[in-house]
């Protein structure tokens, strides 16, 4: 990444809520950690900002509840925003705010240009379908109807994710966590997109399991030559992969940098503990 760089991502004051609000937390009163004392109303996230550059694995870290999912999910348009802006370069010259399309458009985006991989593979995968099958479906999604081709595409990124050709017509779900994390890493590379987001894809693997998947990631960002927004609450995971992380806590990004510098020198009081907690 270097400074005249532009992003591939770009979000701007990113909100989400999860309530109606009242007088109160709308007009910017004070929360109980992200909760409304008077309604009750979560505020996932508030006004959240990031950029994303081209090739580079930014890391999200957070204790539960801090926001990371939702996050991910709106910017996924799994869940609307209540307020703010985000653009993607190659979309539209950067110029159109991807969350305010229609639903035809953020259909394409999902299909071309963003690839999600969620913690649990049960949400990313059709468990039923075959390994190949899972993969057919998003590129039938992008226009492909060609058979001959999806199959070959199937075996490339199936064998890109270390899936034996020999089980490409399994379905996932006669298999391991590890390797279902892997089919749905392979699934959301279908149609080569530009930005990855990765959601806690390591989380509740093995160790052994957790540093193949980690490889794994490591090998695809260099083969395909993609941007990677990648949420973990394990700050080991974030040392090894992410070049840029940032911190949240409340909904809110409390500090940013240099994951090396991040991680040696906490500057926040909740960042140190976090890393302390790790020694
Ligand atoms: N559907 C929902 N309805 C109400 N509140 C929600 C909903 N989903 C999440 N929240 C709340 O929003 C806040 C942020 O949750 P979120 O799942 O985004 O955090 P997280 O950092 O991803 O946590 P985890 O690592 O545990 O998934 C939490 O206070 C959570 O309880």
């Amino acid at each position: 990444m270097s400074n005249q760089e532009q992003p591939l991502l770009r979000v701007k004051g990113l909100t989400v809520r999860y309530g109606n609000g009242c007088p109160h937390c709308i007009g910017g009163g004070r929360l109980n950690k992200n909760t409304c004392p008077e309604c009750k109303t979560v505020w996932a996230c508030k006004d959240v900002g990031f950029e994303l550059y081209p090739g580079e694995i930014l890391g999200v870290v957070g204790e539960s509840g801090s926001g990371k999912s939702t996050m991910m999910k709106s910017l996924y348009f799994d869940f609307p925003v209540t307020k703010g802006e985000a653009y993607l370069g190659n979309y539209k010259d950067g110029k159109e705010d991807i969350f305010h399309q229609n639903l035809q458009q953020k259909k394409y985006i999902r299909n071309h240009i963003m690839g999600m991989v969620y913690q649990n593979p049960v949400l990313g995968l059709r468990m039923d379908y075959s390994s190949a099958g899972n993969i057919a479906e998003k590129l039938i999604a992008s226009g492909h109807r060609e058979f001959q081709g999806m199959t070959d595409r199937a075996l490339m990124l199936l064998k890109a994710v270390e899936i034996l050709p020999e089980r490409m017509k399994e379905p996932p779900k006669n298999f391991s966590g590890g390797m279902q994390q892997r089919v749905q890493i392979s699934k959301a590379l279908a149609n080569n997109p530009a930005v990855l987001l990765l959601d806690e894809v390591t989380t509740g693997l093995d160790l052994s399991v957790q540093a193949k998947v980690l490889d794994l990631i490591r090998k695809i960002r260099q083969e395909f030559n993609i941007s990677i927004l990648l949420v973990s609450h394990d700050l080991a995971v974030i040392r090894m992969l992410a070049d840029r992380t940032i911190v949240m806590l409340d909904g809110q990004i409390i500090e940013r940098g240099l994951t090396d510098q991040i991680l040696d020198d906490p500057q926040h009081s909740y960042t140190q503990q976090l890393v302390h907690s790790l020694l």
